[in-house]
């Protein structure tokens, strides 16, 4: 018998205001996966992310993890989840440093990469210990994705990831995504740019959710 789908969106809708946002929204993901959420403004991307990420409920369709819907076992499948919005979210008053340090404790993150190790490699070396409300968009953009860095998760759920970084970072960050995914991890991200990552599969929702 072959082994279910890792993660799994089953027939997904999601009315909000009496108006149906997306409905059938089907796909699956295993290891190696990486999957796109596209469609224009209002589409439902967001929301769509927000309901992978256990925030909104969809109101009708199922969402299973290893072949069980998540909610019956909803802490072990978000242990197995990032989920980064398209905020930084951050705390402003805190720095670089105090956020990351703050997160790994919150999430208890095993990684022995050192707090000052991962900030350099994400590009925050010399912005360690400035307050987050003094950087720039991108350089916020930056420190949330040094969670990237050090999370045991294997799915990630990355809403507008490359909003507001430079090219350098872009092209950085779908490394980060590449070599994730190439060690059997998924992704799943919304995005407005032209992303080139080879392999990456499109979820449409313009319209009626349907996969290419
Ligand atoms: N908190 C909310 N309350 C009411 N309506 C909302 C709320 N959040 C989003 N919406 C509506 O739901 C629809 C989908 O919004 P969503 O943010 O999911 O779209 P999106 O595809 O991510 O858009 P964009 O490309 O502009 O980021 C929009 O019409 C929006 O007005």
């Amino acid at each position: 018998m072959s082994q279910p789908a890792v993660f799994k969106l089953h027939d997904i809708a999601f009315e909000r205001d009496d108006r149906l946002l997306f409905s059938t929204v089907n796909t699956e993901l295993n290891g190696g996966d990486i999957l796109q959420v596209e469609g224009p403004n209002g589409a439902g991307k967001t929301t769509l992310l927000r309901i992978i990420a256990t925030a909104l409920s969809p109101t009708d369709g199922i969402l299973s993890w290893q072949g069980i819907d998540i909610r019956r076992q909803r802490s072990e499948y978000l242990q197995s989840l990032l989920f980064l919005g398209h905020l930084p979210g951050l705390k402003q008053s805190l720095s670089p440093l105090e956020n990351l340090q703050w997160w790994r404790r919150v999430h208890t993150d095993q990684n022995p990469l050192a707090d000052e190790e991962v900030l350099a490699q994400i590009g925050l070396r010399g912005y360690e210990d400035v307050p987050c409300y003094s950087l720039s968009a991108g350089q916020q953009r930056r420190a949330a994705l040094a969670r990237l860095l050090v999370t045991q998760a294997l799915l990630w759920v990355l809403d507008e990831p490359f909003t507001a970084i430079d090219k350098q970072g872009v092209a950085e960050l779908q490394s980060l995504l590449v070599n994730h995914a190439g060690r059997g991890g998924m992704v799943i991200l919304s995005t407005h740019q032209d992303v080139g990552i080879p392999g990456m599969r499109r979820l449409s929702l313009a319209g009626s959710g349907r996969v290419s």
